[in-house]
């Protein structure tokens, strides 16, 4: 995982996005000056339906509302691996936490920053200081000072207390394989990724140090994931894989934005409707003519919601609350959640969750989504009573009414159903619109009426001091045909339980089709044209904390007539919608694929333009691999002695001439099994690899044009031969590589680099490994890193945007002090800035400009997008 900080693009003004924005526009620009009149914390509908609804003692009821009604406190996680977020915890705690904790402010001890007693390591934490207090006092504008430094390279996360629990119920450990379904702007993909990686440095280091290798790292933590069995098969290095998801395609860049940070090569991006997210094609050795569809052990659906649970942030859902958001919204869910457990291995686990407290959006789903998928024999309510135990939470509901769009209760669904008869014909209609039978409590009798719903958890912002949440972790015990959603129950049946990916059937007669279509796990809901899905109905979040912006309701109907016309079309099959899973002996439809399932497809030359045509949002580069016998890779094999034991035949570039211009990406083989087996078919990949090499020019023929990318650093630098290592042991040394951003070695000014002059007088020009390895004597000195630094004729530059270097001096130094590019004149300077590869002292941006013939895709993307998350005011 990265360290230090990857690529968090520099905070241009970037607002908060969505709700809560202030006074900034979404670009990130501040607006004139405007004041907005203070919203009124009272909806009567909203409290009258909660106070039925959840039925609590009068004392905590007055609780619930007056939590509701609070400013919520600030939060955010230490992120990364676990040693490097608990490294950099470790500095508030020792450094900034004593002499906060001694303030008082009217007489009183100021209520320092805590940590979160539920997250595990204390890595999460949150305050309540008032702004006027930060502001007032030298050691919290310090401590202000170091969150911003520590966020702008992405070490801290913001992120609302409630949003960090879902990951914690997932039980993902290093090998699984996960997909997290709607993921923007993909906190909790960050805190997957990192279990994913969770002790991998360790294993690697064991293996590395077995064949010789010199990597050293903090010492071992105690964890399970941290010895070699536990993900043992690729020499250490993390198997698993996330897949993050998201329909939005500007949101989706959003997410590759933060899930870039953790230099994950494990990782893919894909941007679809999650209700029909595609079968993604693995491998099939065992008979290679039928395509096998990847199965997941996790997956998360972090679904969209009204988010009634976030109006302490979101102040507006106070006026604009209606029983009608959740309404439109609860069709989605069910259907993302019956993909969800489709895609599921048996034995596999979903959590759903959403930041809304109400029924319709939650246990009615639950139970829809059981009861469409085999029932309680098949899906199986966890109890997680036992985890996390000092989270207080509240056992999910099992009784509830349906308030209709126009305010009146609906007890059952008999009782809709006898007023839609009584109004059949009449002229003033006025029986409900929008309601469906699953939203309301399932009817007694059935195979899934008792389910456990107490099992599902509910969080309310006064228990302690949070937002209001929900969610319920599901476990899959045995495959099954999901019911459609238009089909007589009598459909439902159980298949015996398989594990891994399901094997394809040739499709049968009409008549039969429907039922494979099921057996196949292809999206039910296909069938649906794109405008027609509740898309449109999304509660999108804001960048950077859990908060709902406007909930648009889903187009839907309107009359009596219309109940029964919000189910879901049975439209046939639209080609152009999405790639279908259930042909599995014909190709997909711009038949660039192979009929070999197993082999990566060949490529065409150029982009295909009725590709671009098909796609729906920017045309995205291809990924393609790149032999390890090209001649790039066998170039920088040899220059950097890189072991062996390093794959060579995971490289990939993004264009689609499959030559390596200006960045060469490195991915776990799986990854890049998925993204060779599956190009062509129609699967929106928009993300996947961690850039490793960069292009630049070179001082001389021998020197290789390919520098180490400072993001690749972490996983490249056990395996690249001695001689192209510098190793640093004193802090001084390394305070004077970061303050000085050319220093000089000619004429013997290498000696004023104290331990390593010698050798980097020594080493050949070019790109080298600085591993810094502290003797750990310094408890703030005492994180082992491996940098990129590049040896000229005159100077040396560590190759680390200037962001990152700032961040380290207050870091490792509690040192402020300006860059500085000593004693160099301008043309000098540039001379010098052009042999160091300067693009890369410049801003982490410059980085990014500078691969722009491979991934201008995704950068330029990401320019529009100017993610906001990098936002100043953590605090
Ligand atoms: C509650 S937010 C997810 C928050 C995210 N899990 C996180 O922790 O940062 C819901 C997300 O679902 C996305 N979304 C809405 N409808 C969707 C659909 N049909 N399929 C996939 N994603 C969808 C929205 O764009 C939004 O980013």
């Amino acid at each position: 995982m990265g360290r230090g900080g990857g690529k968090f693009k520099r905070n241009r003004g970037g607002g908060r996005g969505g709700r809560g924005g202030g006074n900034r526009d979404d670009r990130g620009g501040h607006r004139p000056y405007q004041t907005f009149p203070e919203v009124v914390k009272e909806n009567e509908k909203f409290e009258n339906y909660y106070n039925d609804l959840l039925d609590l003692p009068e004392e905590e009821r007055k609780e619930f509302w007056a939590a509701l009604k609070r400013e919520l406190p600030n939060s955010f996680r230490f992120c990364g691996s676990k040693g490097h977020a608990l490294n950099v915890k470790r500095l508030l705690e020792t450094r900034y936490i004593p002499e906060i904790t001694r303030i008082t402010h009217d007489g009183v001890l100021v209520d320092a920053p805590k940590p979160v007693p539920w997250y595990p390591d204390s890595l999460a934490w949150w305050m309540t200081t008032p702004k006027n207090v930060i502001r007032k006092f030298p050691p919290f504008s310090a401590f202000q000072k170091f969150l911003v430094s520590e966020t702008s390279v992405g070490n801290i996360s913001r992120q609302e207390v409630v949003s960090m629990i879902p990951p914690l119920l997932m039980d993902l450990r290093p090998g699984m394989i996960a997909l997290d379904l709607c993921a923007a702007p993909g906190s909790k993909a960050a805190q997957l990724l990192e279990m994913i990686h969770r002790g991998e440095e360790a294993r690697i280091r064991q293996v590395v140090q077995s064949f010789g290798g010199s990597v050293k790292t903090e010492d071992e933590q105690e964890d399970e994931a941290a010895r070699l069995e536990a993900d043992p098969s690729d020499d250490g290095r993390a198997t698993g894989m996330l897949i993050a998801n998201d329909a939005d395609y500007k949101r989706s860049h959003m997410l590759i934005h933060q899930l870039k940070r953790l230099s994950s090569p494990n990782m893919i991006v894909t941007n679809h409707d999650a209700t029909m997210y595609p079968p993604i094609r693995v491998a099939n050795p065992e008979d290679p003519s039928k395509p096998k569809y990847l199965k997941f052990d996790r997956i998360l659906a972090d679904v969209p919601c009204s988010g009634d649970g976030t109006m302490r942030k979101n102040v507006n859902i106070w006026k604009d609350w209606s029983p009608g958001n959740a309404l439109g919204l609860h069709l989605t869910q069910v259907r993302i959640l019956v993909r969800a457990l489709q895609m599921l291995k048996p034995g596999g686990r979903v959590v759903y969750s959403t930041c809304s407290m109400n029924p319709i959006e939650n246990e009615a789903v639950i139970a829809a989504a059981i009861d469409r998928c085999g029932g309680p024999k098949t899906i199986e309510i966890v109890d997680c009573s036992d985890q996390l135990p000092l989270l207080k939470r509240k056992p999910g509901l099992k009784k509830w009414t349906v308030i209709g769009k126009t305010g009146r209760v609906w007890n059952s669904w008999q009782e809709v159903q006898d007023r839609t008869k009584l109004e059949e014909g009449s002229a003033a209609a006025t029986a409900p619109s929008r309601l469906v039978e699953s939203m309301f409590p399932l009817a007694e009798g059935g195979e899934s009426s008792d389910l456990p719903l107490e099992r599902c958890m509910r969080v309310y912002a006064h228990q302690q001091d949070t937002g209001g949440f929900f969610i319920t972790a599901l476990v899959k015990k045995a495959e099954f045909k999901a019911r459609p959603e238009d089909a007589p129950k009598k459909l439902q049946t159980t298949l015996p339980a398989t594990n891994g990916a399901v094997n394809g059937a040739e499709p049968g007669s009409p008549t039969k089709r429907k039922l494979e279509e099921v057996e196949l796990e292809e999206p039910e809901v296909k069938k649906r044209k794109v405008s027609e899905e509740p898309a449109a109905a999304v509660a999108v979040l804001a960048p950077e904390v859990e908060t709902a912006a406007e909930p648009v309701p889903a187009v839907q109907p309107e009359s009596a007539a219309e109940v029964k016309a919000s189910e879901p079309s049975t439209e046939a099959p639209k080609a152009e919608t999405t790639l279908d899973a259930s042909t599995t002996t014909t190709e997909p439809t711009n038949g660039t694929a192979a009929s070999d399932p197993t082999t990566p497809k060949p490529a065409p030359q150029q982009p295909q333009p009725e590709k671009k045509k098909k796609q729906q949002g920017p045309y995205e580069e291809p990924f393609k691999f790149l032999s390890p016998d090209n001649d790039v890779i066998k170039s920088v094999t040899s220059f950097y002695k890189i072991s062996p034991r390093f794959p060579t035949d995971r490289y990939m570039v993004r264009n689609a001439l499959g030559e390596p211009a200006k960045a060469i990406y490195y991915t776990s083989a799986l990854v890049r099994d998925i993204l060779a087996l599956n190009e062509g078919r129609g699967v929106k990949f928009i993300h996947g690899g961690v850039k490793m090499y960069v292009k630049q020019d070179s001082p001389s023929a021998e020197v290789c044009r390919w520098r180490i990318q400072s993001e690749g650093m972490p996983i490249l630098h056990g395996y690249v031969g001695a001689d192209r290592v510098v190793v640093l042991r004193s802090k001084e040394t390394l305070r004077k590589l970061l303050v000085e951003m050319f220093p000089k070695i000619a004429n013997g000014e290498w000696a004023r680099l104290d331990e390593i002059g010698e050798r980097v007088r020594d080493v050949g020009m070019g790109c080298c490994v600085l591993r810094v390895e502290p003797d750990g004597t310094d408890p703030d000195f005492a994180e082992h890193m491996a940098l990129p630094l590049w040896k000229s004729f005159h100077s040396l530059n560590l190759m680390l945007p200037k962001e990152d270097r700032s961040a380290m001096l207050l870091r490792i130094f509690n040192d402020t002090t300006p860059l500085i590019n000593m004693g160099l004149k301008k043309d000098e300077e540039k001379k010098e800035e052009e042999e160091n590869g300067g693009d890369e002292v410049e801003t982490k941006e410059e980085d990014e400009v500078m691969v722009d013939a491979d991934a201008d895709a995704e950068a330029e993307a990401q320019d529009e997008v100017k993610v906001s998350e990098a936002e100043a005011a953590v605090v």
